[in-house]
């Protein structure tokens, strides 16, 4: 089905380029999912499209819908499963590569669930970087199954890597015990059995795709988890297909410390190794960026390289609080992403915004950018640039996709209404979430999702959770035993001097 057509009469809109803090009463035409007009002549547009959907917008804010531009499907019923740990160990519990091959049915269902947790937070769009793990090509259409009918517009990445993900833990060799060795494997573990690029290339690629709202990504796991070769065939493939390449950078001190200790040829530095393989540029997204160096913040600067901030899981795995300030002052473009459920625990972008907004004046108390715009942007426009949208989502004006949220301006998160974007920002958490609408047809109506039988879709969700949580607790009982050496591994990764402080809480 093409996009849809409505016209919303009444709301105060955040159009592109207005003021942010006060915004204008207009009205919004979407014609075949397309932003055809607003203003005036809005109205006189609806006017020659007979039996045209009207959504009275009164008591509304209406602003653009919001781009989760980190994410992974693959664990989404794991939130609440786990307090605070460090991200290596926090892997070994959470990632595909420790679970049981899963079944279509709960690939399906926790896709779904999601999307739908993205939904009712305002996000119109998600980058899904995911796992599956052993890769089947049933499982990948599961996915995309599932964000066809749920109407959530998604950007789709396969993760994949080349290099075994043991030897992302530093000290693993000194710290664990021998007989333990084949128990440590991560999320980078890849999967020998099928070439997934390949496989992506030629079954998604190379012709257009049937889903609509789905345009493809790239995503090599972690720079030190890939060859120079598998690299070089990211970066063919970006160039011939035009695609965002999203990868994940120095989002712990034990990331940083390896690329010290692994890489001394390029100065212990994943950028510059990246820089002389040829990914740097405005197609790449690094999400957290957490141990960037200054030198290395300016090569992304000069490159046009941009970066995905994960405020929530930045903080619940320990792992720091991301150069948000450096990053704005080399001009570096920033997107936000809610990364994942087991670790964030909440698909919830109002907290990412507002954490954005708070971080920075962390470590600098002198800083005067308006923050709150910068979180806004991020997760609007920044993100639109990250999944190489720029000219068609993020923004609320004339030829951009209808990607719309509406918010209940009689909630008491917007009484009085003082400033649109500080209170979206700073004060609503998700319950002033009216409307949500995605290539102009409603998915969530009234709070309530109307593509799907909520109920029905609940249900599918439960029917999976007892095997879920049957795997996870014996996951949980292996890791128990591994604890004392993940612990010694990471005394030794915090004592260690790898060129920087991030503001780390320490562990
Ligand atoms: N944050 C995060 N890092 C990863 N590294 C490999 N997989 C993942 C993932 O799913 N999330």
């Amino acid at each position: 089905m093409a996009g849809c057509s409505l016209l919303i009469r009444n709301g105060l809109v955040l159009v592109d380029g207005g003021d942010p803090h006060r915004p204008q009463q207009a009205e919004i035409l979407v014609k075949d999912g397309v932003i055809a007009a607003i203003g005036d002549q809005a109205v006189v547009g609806a006017a020659a499209i007979p039996g045209i959907t009207e959504i009275d917008a009164g008591g509304k804010l209406v602003s653009p819908g919001f781009i989760n531009a980190h994410y992974h499907s693959h664990d989404t019923l794991a939130k609440g499963l786990m307090e605070q740990k460090p991200l290596e160990t926090w892997r070994l519990l959470a990632l595909p590569p420790q679970y049981p091959k899963r079944s279509r049915e709960e690939i399906k269902a926790r896709t779904l669930l999601g999307a739908l947790e993205c939904l009712r937070s305002g996000m119109t769009t998600v980058q899904d970087m995911v796992t599956l793990y052993p890769f089947d090509e049933e499982h990948l259409d599961a996915v995309l199954e599932a964000y066809d009918e749920i109407g959530l517009r998604a950007v789709v990445a396969l993760q994949y890597a080349d290099i075994k993900g043991i030897n992302t833990i530093p000290f693993w060799k000194e710290v664990f015990p021998k007989e333990l060795h084949g128990q440590l494997s991560t999320a980078a573990e890849p999967d020998a059995r099928i070439d997934q690029l390949a496989y992506f290339e030629d079954t998604f690629l190379k012709k257009p795709c049937q889903f609509e709202r789905i345009t493809w990504a790239l995503g090599p796991s972690a720079p030190e988890r890939c060859t120079s070769d598998l690299i070089a065939r990211t970066v063919a493939l970006s160039e011939t297909y035009d695609l965002p390449i999203f990868t994940h950078i120095y989002e712990s001190k034990g990331m940083a410390l390896q690329a010290r200790m692994e890489y001394p040829e390029h100065g212990g530095s994943l950028i510059r190794r990246l820089d002389e393989e040829g990914l740097l540029g405005p197609r790449l997204n690094l999400a957290h960026s957490v141990w960037l160096q200054d030198a290395e913040i300016e090569l992304l600067g000069e490159t046009g390289t941009n970066v995905v901030i994960n405020p929530l899981s930045n903080m619940k795995l320990k792992s720091g609080i991301p150069p948000i300030l450096e990053l704005q002052r080399a001009g570096v473009s920033l997107a936000l992403g809610c990364d994942n459920c087991s670790c964030s625990d909440a698909q919830n972008i109002f907290q990412a915004m507002k954490l954005f907004g708070l971080m920075v004046h962390i470590s600098d108390d002198q800083d005067q950018t308006p923050q709150a715009e910068a979180a806004f942007d991020a997760a609007t426009t920044g993100g639109a640039h990250a999944v190489n949208r720029d000219a068609d989502l993020g923004r609320i004006k004339v030829g951009a996709r209808g990607d719309l949220v509406l918010f209940d301006l009689t909630d008491p998160s917007y009484v009085p209404l003082n400033s649109a974007v500080r209170q979206i920002v700073y004060t609503e958490g998700g319950r002033g979430v009216d409307t949500v609408i995605v290539d102009g047809r409603v998915v969530i109506d009234d709070g309530e999702l109307k593509t799907m039988d909520q109920a029905k879709l609940l249900e599918q969700i439960m029917a999976v959770v007892p095997q879920f949580r049957e795997d996870y607790a014996q996951i949980e009982k292996r890791v128990d035993k591994l604890q004392p050496y993940l612990d010694e591994a990471h005394r030794r990764i915090w004592a260690a001097d790898v060129g920087g402080n991030r503001l780390f809480t320490g562990h």
